[in-house]
């Protein structure tokens, strides 16, 4: 078995925004996959989120030297990131077994000053969310366009949110009281007729907050839902925070989970931004 990385694959040329992202993954594997020494004897967790994105860190993890990989147990967030693990013969784990992670890199839709996060956008938000929760550590990996100065500013949709198929027009009335604007159910596309189903056998809802509540609009709070338009219980000046807001989506009864990553379920504790001049932009939690 080889001890040394073998030499990096030649790598194809990319579209600006495909090189950003791998600039930021390839960057976070070098930085934050553990290398401990002497190799320890139980297995290195390590959790492989989902997106186009995720690709490039696998891509990176693979450039390894194989007596590290042969040590560690991928834990995947969904059927993608499975395939992923398992075309390239990495050790595949199961998250029901583990409940410690030392660490999990994905992606993000939109990341804002303080690491709270958008995600879901390829509606696989729950497992990434279990496998987030459960590391040590949480790597946020994206390319310069998911970089937000407030929540719910860069990613259009907004926030992605897995509901039970039966309760779907229930929980959009319910997200229309907490302000959310024209909160969506997300079909499955070309390739799907009917909603786009999750992994989990569940439906997405999409609901922007941006229009009614502003999450963190800068200038008034870091953080901070503030509201423009007065829905129900969030009236004109009202403020509340990204944490409070996530709290209440989770409230509604029907809710598997949503998209918001924030303190209080699965923060992350850096994020790795490719920019379009080549360079890697980094955003840490603040000691
Ligand atoms: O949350 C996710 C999937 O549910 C993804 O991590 C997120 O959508 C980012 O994807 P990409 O790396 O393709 O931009």
């Amino acid at each position: 078995m080889s001890t040394s990385a073998p030499p990096p694959a030649p790598l194809s040329p990319l579209s600006p925004v495909e090189s950003a992202k791998r600039q930021a993954a390839y960057i976070a594997v070098d930085t934050h996959f553990p290398r401990p020494s002497p190799l320890p004897t139980t297995p290195l967790l390590i959790g492989i989120g989902s997106g186009s994105t995720v690709i490039y860190v696998v891509e990176r993890i693979l450039q390894l030297p194989s007596s590290l990989l042969s040590q560690c147990i991928f834990i995947p967030t969904g059927y993608q990131s499975r395939e992923l693990i398992l075309s390239g013969s990495l050790p595949l784990g199961d998250i029901d077994l583990h409940n410690h992670l030392h660490i999990a890199f994905d992606g993000a839709d939109e990341v804002d000053p303080t690491l709270n996060c958008i995600k879901g956008g390829g509606a696989c938000l729950f497992q990434e969310k279990l496998v987030a929760v459960k590391a040590d550590k949480f790597v946020v990996v994206a390319d310069f366009r998911k970089i937000s100065s407030s929540l719910s500013m860069a990613y259009a949709a907004g926030v992605p949110i897995e509901v039970v198929p039966q309760v779907v027009s229930w929980v959009a009335k319910r997200l229309l009281e907490l302000g959310a604007v024209n909160p969506k159910l997300r079909m499955g596309g070309m390739a799907k007729a009917g909603p786009c189903v999750t992994d989990n056998g569940n439906f997405i809802i999409d609901a922007p907050f941006h229009d009614g509540c502003v999450l963190g609009k800068q200038g008034e709070g870091e953080g901070e839902v503030v509201n423009g338009k007065g829905a129900k219980g969030c009236g004109v000046g009202d403020t509340r925070t990204v944490e409070r807001l996530a709290e209440e989506i989770k409230k509604i009864v029907g809710v598997v989970e949503h998209g918001i990553f924030c303190k209080g379920n699965a923060k992350a504790v850096v994020a790795y931004f490719g920019m379009e001049d080549g360079t890697v932009t980094t955003r840490a939690e603040e000691a």
